[in-house]
């Protein structure tokens, strides 16, 4: 049976449907927004590529510390499900602003098709951003720990399908948004004058947003909603103070020591606080090395990308712009994740191995560091295959009686008047006054040519003749496809090691700390994106094949200081010791009413000594 009043379908609660529906549309409009992001700073607010990297990099991660705050919001004050309500509204509102900042009529008085006011697009486009990060932070824990509420003591197995399936709506969300929003970018639209349409590729996401709130509020009657249990991180930080500062003050060695640092705390506070506190800790300390993780798995977004440009997206029928490549990542999750909750896993059991969460996340590392190996190797061999500068054309055959213009065939989603995006027959028309010719060839993918126009040129219907192309950088050789290896390997890895964790930090924390733990879980996220930030700034490695050799050196060190940590952890049931404690604590005060005037000092002492007990006893499993 699952917790709230909702109908139970196949041994799962119906209200999670609701639940699963609202991250779909979530995740559709966060992916959608930010998959064109870049784009609309540099194109639209006329960003140079720095600023426009700089802002989409502080936005992501904005997205991933604001969590902290929603979860502090949702634990001790409006509880999870007001917490959801009141930031999607936030959120929705971030988007629409996104969508309106994007119409450039809105300024455009003198309808030349350019914004005349960009300050107004700027500062409404940032209000927006603003909105979005504070709104898909805060709603970000509360929706995934929401979601595990619902399940009841004895759903585990639900509970972790429902973590699964959860991972995969954030994946179908994204991979449909990522197609769909560069297309409507593409599209021309606006009322006076005819501009890329940013308004609809923002505008989509934000019916999305909206969508993914009232489907939230449709299940509103079926869901179990705990009750926010006070201000929780205050009482934590409050506790953690009076333990470091009762310790201090009993250093001396006649005072005896205590089994924990935190049961110093006892004579202050309630034991089963201490003991969700011991509970906390116990996590947060071994989410320490985690950002390493994300500072490899980010870098899809940006390092991976900008490898891509320098290789061949010709598939035959389809050309694939670089950027588009990252699509691979939610393709291979949707197979994966379903391969690995029926197939491998339950492989790996029948052949009688304990495949822990923690084991997991640590081959969940290792596959991440294989990927920037593949990813090594591939970098070599573009370095070998590519780019050598066969001459420079205006140098050699300057003053010889040419005309020359250069010409770059680039794998990017933007032109200038001579770059040409795919690797078809170009067709070009000379023209001088009334007279024309033709000129035709075919290009390869990242190649970069000059074009030699003789000086004696005769204007004909064809001047094929009287035009040398001089081939100044090779096409390139090197197959898109051979990058789908290294996201098989870090896809396999975020299988094993995201779904996992996500499902991890749920399981382990006390029942009023849940979304704080959800919150800590992405703050690693933030984290690792910082990383890269200070790697990318600090190291400066030439050759881009050694920097993704240390990014894999960093991650497998990072793996064997976690795995050992990981392997001194024991895995907790929460309800199980809480339950105890509450139990415990009854028992006490029915004992204090029969026999008053006891001791305080010995009471103390007792009860720490079966607390310990029964929390030594709850917490058996290793690694
Ligand atoms: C980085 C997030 C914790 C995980 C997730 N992203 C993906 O699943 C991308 N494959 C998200 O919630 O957006």
């Amino acid at each position: 049976m699952g917790k709230g009043k909702s109908k139970v379908v196949c041994g799962y609660p119906l209200s999670i449907f609701f639940i699963v529906v609202n991250e779909f549309c979530e995740r559709f409009s966060y992916y959608g927004m930010r998959a064109v992001l870049v784009l609309y700073f540099k194109y639209f607010l006329r960003w140079d590529d720095d600023l426009a990297t700089s802002i989409y990099h502080t936005f992501v991660a904005l997205c991933y510390l604001t969590p902290i705050l929603g979860a502090i919001v949702a634990d001790s004050w409006l509880g999870k499900f007001k917490t959801i309500i009141y930031l999607s509204i936030v959120y929705a509102v971030g988007q629409v602003a996104m969508a309106v900042s994007a119409i450039h009529d809105i300024t455009d008085s003198d309808r030349d098709g350019t914004p005349d006011s960009m300050t107004f697009h700027i500062v409404l486009s940032m209000v927006g951003l603003f909105l979005i990060a504070l709104g898909t932070g805060g709603i970000k824990p509360c929706v995934a720990a929401f979601g595990g509420d619902q399940f009841g003591e004895h759903q585990d197995r639900q509970r972790r399908t429902f973590f699964s399936v959860f991972y995969l709506c954030i994946n179908g969300g994204s991979l449909l948004s990522t197609i769909i929003t560069p297309v409507l970018r593409a599209q021309e639209c606006g009322i006076y004058s005819k501009q890329k349409c940013y308004s609809l590729a923002f505008g989509v996401p934000a019916a999305l947003m909206v969508v993914a709130l009232v489907v939230f509020i449709i299940g509103s009657g079926m869901y179990y909603k705990a009750e926010p249990q006070g201000n929780i991180m205050l009482d934590v930080c409050k506790c953690i103070g009076f333990a470091i500062k009762n310790r201090y003050r009993h250093r001396s060695k006649q005072y005896p020591k205590r089994q924990h640092w935190m049961d110093w705390a006892e004579e202050k506070y309630d034991k089963l606080l201490i003991a969700q506190i011991k509970m906390v800790l116990k996590v947060l300390f071994l989410y320490i090395p985690l950002p390493m993780f994300w500072t490899l798995f980010d870098q899809k977004g940006s390092r991976w990308t900008l490898q891509a440009t320098t290789m061949d997206g010709n598939f035959g029928a389809l050309v694939i712009q670089p950027d588009q490549m990252q699509t691979v990542n939610p393709i291979l999750i949707l197979t994966l994740v379903p391969i690995m909750d029926s197939l491998i896993y339950p492989l790996i059991k029948k052949c009688g191995l304990n495949f822990t969460p923690l084991k997991r996340m640590t081959v969940g590392m290792l596959l991440a560091a294989i990927a920037f190996v593949c990813a090594a190797l591939v970098q070599i061999q573009i370095d070998v295959s590519t780019k050598q500068l066969l001459h420079s054309s205006p140098y050699i055959l300057s003053g010889q009686g040419f005309i020359y213009f250069k010409l770059t065939i680039k794998g990017k989603a933007n032109s200038d008047s001579t770059t040409v995006h795919n690797t078809d027959k170009a067709t070009f028309t000379l023209r001088s006054g009334s007279q024309s010719c033709e000129y035709s060839t075919n290009f390869g993918f990242g190649s970069s040519y000059t074009f030699f126009i003789h000086s004696t040129l005769v204007f004909g219907s064809n001047c094929q003749d009287s035009v040398t192309a001089v081939e100044d950088i090779k096409p390139n050789s090197v197959h898109m496809a051979l990058q789908i290896p290294q996201y098989f390997f870090i896809t396999a890895g975020e299988v094993m090691f995201s779904v996992t964790g996500l499902e991890f930090s749920y399981s382990q924390a006390p029942s009023n700390m849940k979304a704080v733990l959800q919150a800590g879980w992405l703050f690693t996220v933030a984290i690792g994106n910082f990383i890269v930030l200070i790697v990318a700034e600090l190291a400066k490695i030439p050759k881009q094949w050694a920097e993704y050799v240390l990014f894999a050196s960093l991650l497998v060190a990072v793996c064997v200081i976690f795995s050992i940590m990981a392997y001194f952890y024991t895995y907790i049931d929460p309800t199980e010791i809480e339950a105890q404690f509450k139990k415990k604590i009854n028992e006490d005060d029915e004992d204090d009413k029969s026999k008053p005037g006891k001791a305080e000092v010995e009471m103390v002492k007792r009860d720490s000594i079966k607390c310990h007990d029964e929390y030594d006893k709850a917490t058996q499993t290793k690694m």
